[in-house]
């Protein structure tokens, strides 16, 4: 019971103390092994309805950096792919790498990008609160879109630029009328989905991942500003550059990855 109760405390790099996962069997992210994955032909076209009206704010919680939506109400919905219900997005933030050799958390036949984005949405057929739906069954639902080092990506400089400002952990601006629809791959008809966890704390496994086969390009610059950022507030004297923000792969314990495509 020792043996396993160590295997289970992990030290990440990122949180500097031991993590005790709840006995999970069903944590995130792990390798995506193609050839296991099964063709499930139920799943559907992923349906998004983003509003660019309800983007709000950008800002560094010290891990990643997240561009926060209003979720107050339907207005920015993801429907279709795996799930039965509506969830409305409610963030999207990234993990990337020092270098463009590593960044994603999830990897496909182990190959690794250099960042991987998520838009984090709630179930709001079931939950009235996103806090509800952190920790309940079936509540979340992330869309994973792999990073590659190409060109440019036009739809990603409003972002970029907005950077400079948050530089320090705990800063916020105002960020508006950003359509998320542009950070999506053209085809949203491929993907992996599996039932998995929240890869930071609480680390609950309220998760429907939905990974996109498609990845998109970003420029080797847009990428360095990413690592511009700090983890580190303004006031510390040691400023830590934000990099290698990805949580290591987990165990798949069974569980099967479904493809919407063969
Ligand atoms: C109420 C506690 C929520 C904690 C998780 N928040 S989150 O927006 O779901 C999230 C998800 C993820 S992830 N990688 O999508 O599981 C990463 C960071 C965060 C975050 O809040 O920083
Ligand atoms: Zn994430």
């Amino acid at each position: 019971r020792k043996e396993a109760a160590q295997r289970t405390m992990k030290l990440h790099p990122m949180w500097q103390q031991p993590i005790a996962v709840p006995g999970g069997h069903c944590q995130s992210p792990i390798d995506i092994v193609v050839r296991k994955s099964v063709f499930d032909s139920a799943l559907k076209p992923l349906a998004t309805d983003y509003d660019p009206e309800t983007c709000q704010q950008i800002w560094n919680n010290g891990y990643s950096f997240l561009v926060e939506y209003d979720d107050s109400a339907d207005k920015s919905t993801l429907k279709g792919g795996p799930l039965q219900d509506q969830f409305r997005l409610c963030q999207f933030h990234f993990h990337w790498g020092e270098s463009n050799a590593w960044g994603s958390e999830h990897t496909v036949d182990r190959r690794l990008f250099p960042a991987e984005l998520h838009l984090v949405h709630w179930n709001s057929d079931k939950y009235s609160l996103f806090e509800e739906a952190v920790s309940g069954d079936n509540g979340l639902a992330v869309i994973g879109v792999f990073l590659k080092v190409g060109k440019r990506h036009e739809g990603l400089q409003k972002l970029v630029d907005a950077l400079p400002a948050i530089r320090h952990k705990g800063s916020v601006v105002e960020f508006t009328r950003f359509d998320p629809a542009c950070l999506l791959p053209s085809n949203t008809e491929d993907y992996w989905t599996y039932h998995g966890s929240l890869t930071t704390p609480p680390l609950t496994e309220s998760v429907t991942w939905i990974v996109m086969k498609q990845h998109i390009e970003v420029s080797h610059d847009q990428l360095a500003v990413f690592r511009s950022l700090l983890f580190t507030s303004a006031e510390e004297e040691v400023q830590k550059s934000m990099v290698n923000n990805f949580r290591v792969q987990q165990p798949l314990c069974g569980r099967t990855v479904r493809s919407s495509f063969t």
